[in-house]
């Protein structure tokens, strides 16, 4: 059999619309093993790193999979949790709040569920799940504010794939941005000024992104505008006044050139400049994990105070905060308004 029938749809059968949340994914463990294969899954995606297959194997197969796994294992044992990686326990309370935010207005006739692009639970396997409970209405909300080939588009890839080997596919939507959504733009400023109640206003606001290769913007890819565009809707909403903020990228892998400015070179020219105090937001993560917590949490910090800096703080990602919820609530209900019109309790 050349397809796989995991959803024997019948007239008059089970008819439910799914909403299907993703991220990147995480490491099973902060271990060396458990890195490499996580790293290996990751970096091994064409999407991710658009360098000649043949020459890219041997690097990543020679070089960095010898060196990062364990590296960034010590990394993330800075940030494990009783619950495991931030990124999956967010994600994990984020599809439960979602769940329960629908099933209120539209009762059980709507599923939830979250995978990761890499590692476990797989984008397979949990459609293998969602179909067999009755899915014939899919959303797909890849969690990425801001499109970029290297995640959204790699997520599309991976349904894209998987549906070309099942027999009976369902009914298919996919979010591909929403980092101008009126909502998403509302709940960050509101988490900044709620932090702001708390900790005081600062010398720079910093909003920080993932980067990617300048290369990838160059050849089309709208990530950087998508960033600088939130960035400027939410000092809009905010009132900022200009040169109060600005919009850094961090993260970088690799030796050539990637989106700039970079945040930790930002970080430790700042106190020269006179800028002391700092906060730092990374709305293109929609929850925490090793990246915000690890790199912006501790690392950067480091730069900034050893360079001269006084006062540095992190507005955590938007997370499970119920303002969130709402927000991804809002999302999926404009989204499946069509398919959930028939269903409103
Ligand atoms: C090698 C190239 C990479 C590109 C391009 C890239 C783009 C990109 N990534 C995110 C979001 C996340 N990345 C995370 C970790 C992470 N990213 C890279 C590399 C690239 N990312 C690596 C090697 C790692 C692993 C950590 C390490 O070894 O340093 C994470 C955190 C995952 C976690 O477990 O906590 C996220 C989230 C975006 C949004 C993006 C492009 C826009
Ligand atoms: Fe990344
Ligand atoms: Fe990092």
């Amino acid at each position: 059999m050349k397809y796989v029938n995991t959803a024997r749809t019948v007239p008059g059968g089970p008819d439910k619309v799914g909403v299907l949340i993703t991220n990147l994914g995480t490491p099973d463990a902060p271990e060396k093993a458990p890195l490499r294969r996580y790293l290996k899954e990751f970096l091994s995606d064409p999407r991710v790193v658009e360098v000649p297959r043949l020459i890219w194997w041997l690097i990543l197969n020679l070089v960095i999979l010898n060196i990062r796994p364990s590296r960034s294992a010590a990394a993330y044992k800075t940030v494990w949790t009783d619950r495991g990686s931030p990124l999956m326990f967010h994600t994990q309370d984020q599809a439960r709040g979602l769940q329960e935010a629908l099933a209120e207005r539209y009762g059980d006739d709507i599923v939830v569920d979250f995978a990761m692009r890499y590692g476990s639970p797989s984008i397979s396997e949990v459609l293998d799940r969602m179909l067999a409970a009755g899915v014939t209405r899919l959303l797909v909300m890849p969690l990425y504010p801001q499109y970029s080939c290297a995640t959204t588009g790699s997520t599309f890839d991976a349904i894209a794939a998987d549906f070309t080997r099942r027999r009976n596919l369902p009914s298919l939507k996919f979010i591909s941005r929403y980092y101008d959504h009126a909502d998403y733009i509302g709940a960050l400023a509101l988490s900044i000024r709620t932090f702001q109640q708390e900790h005081g206003t600062p010398d720079r606001l910093i909003f920080s992104y993932h980067g990617t290769p300048q290369r990838y913007c160059d050849e089309g890819d709208p990530y950087y505008c998508e960033c600088i565009h939130t960035t400027q809707l939410v000092a809009e909403l905010l009132d900022l006044p200009e040169g109060s903020y600005m919009t850094t990228f961090q993260s970088r892998f690799g030796r050539e050139a990637w989106l700039q400015p970079y945040t930790d070179e930002i970080l430790k020219s700042l106190p020269g400049e006179g800028v002391t105090s700092v906060q730092l937001i990374c709305p293109g993560f929609s929850a925490d994990c090793l990246e915000t917590l690890e790199e912006i949490g501790e690392e950067n910090r480091e730069y900034f105070m050893q360079s001269g800096g006084k006062e540095y703080t992190y507005i955590p990602c938007l997370n499970s905060d119920p303002q969130h919820i709402s927000v991804l609530a809002q999302l999926a209900e404009e989204e499946l308004s069509g398919w959930l019109e028939s269903r409103l309790n």
